[in-house]
């Protein structure tokens, strides 16, 4: 199988060591284009022996599936560069935050089998949490390679279309939430005179050590808290003060932004596009 890149950025990277490391495509099979960046196109190259071209032509010419991985802005101009020389036999998989399936279709103006994706970082350690979902032309057999290759860089799990936007919010965006409580957590325990190594070192073993018991054992977090949490305790004080200042309402909301603001950057592209095109043209 041969796979191209276009867009060679940091899930493009990430992606490209996963399925390295799983030996799902041997390097030589795998290409990357990137906008206008050399010397990062040089650099993977060098780091993972796999194949980098500014020629958009040749990145996409022999591919047997096209991974568009450059920012949602710059997908029309993207997929431009490439339309001409993509056909009906390669499966394009989108991981754009955002850009639905139908308007990938009508950027290449064709029949494309499309599967729209949303992966994170943790791909690059193998631990991604992806959800996939199926263009218009795509087919059963095209969800299930893509499954194949999204396994290759951690979970992956199929949904409706339209669910990839609360995906991108829960877990495409995910990891963000989760740095965020690590920095504040540092920062809290700096306040409480801990130094700097001690604090990072406790505060990312707790992080590592909950989410392994979420996964290793069949507890919910629900209970989980509660086996912390002695009554009378330090715990129950810590959790009182969270509750008082609505921190779990706060994530109500800012999953609530993020899903919204998915939707939203799908219709500013679907938008513009109609700007220009009145009609949707299928051949
Ligand atoms: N960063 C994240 O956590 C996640 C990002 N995504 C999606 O993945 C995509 C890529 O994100 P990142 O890797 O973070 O972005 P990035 O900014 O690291 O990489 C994007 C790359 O695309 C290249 N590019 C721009 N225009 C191009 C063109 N016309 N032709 C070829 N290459 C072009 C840029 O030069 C850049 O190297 C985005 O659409 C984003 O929505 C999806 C899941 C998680
Ligand atoms: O922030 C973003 O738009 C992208 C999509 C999911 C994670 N990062």
């Amino acid at each position: 199988m041969k796979i191209a890149f276009i867009g060679a950025g940091s899930m493009t990277e990430a992606i490209i060591g996963g399925l390295l490391k799983k030996g799902i495509c041997e390097n030589g099979n795998i290409i990357v284009t990137n906008k206008q960046d050399l010397t990062r196109l040089q650099n993977l190259a060098i780091k993972y022996g796999v194949k980098a071209t500014e020629d958009k032509q040749e990145a996409v010419t022999d591919a047997n599936v096209i991974f568009l991985a450059m920012k949602p802005k710059d997908a029309k101009e993207g997929i431009q560069a490439i339309k001409n020389y993509v056909t009906k036999k390669q499966l394009v998989i989108s991981i754009l935050a955002g850009i639905s399936s139908e308007v990938i279709e009508d950027l290449f103006k064709q029949k494309l089998r499309v599967i729209r994706s949303m992966p994170n970082t943790s791909a690059a350690i193998g631990l991604s949490a992806t959800a996939i979902a199926k263009g218009t032309y795509a087919q059963e057999e095209d969800l299930q390679l893509a499954q194949s290759l999204f396994s290759a860089i951690g979970l992956c799990t199929i949904v409706e279309e339209e669910q990839l936007h609360a995906v991108t919010g829960v877990s495409g965006s995910g990891p963000a939430y989760i740095y965020f409580i690590a920095e504040a957590m540092e920062k809290a325990a700096l306040a409480q005179g801990l130094d700097t190594t001690v604090a990072k070192k406790l505060v990312n073993q707790t992080l590592i050590g909950a989410a392994q018991m979420l996964q290793e054992t069949d507890k919910s977090p629900d209970v989980l808290r509660k086996e912390v949490t002695s009554p009378g305790g330090t715990t129950q004080r810590g959790i009182s003060v969270l509750h008082d200042l609505k921190v779990s309402e706060a994530f109500v909301s800012c999953i609530d932004g993020a899903t919204k603001r998915s939707r939203e950057m799908g219709k500013e592209i679907a938008d513009k596009l109609k700007e220009k095109t009145s009609t949707r043209t299928d051949v």
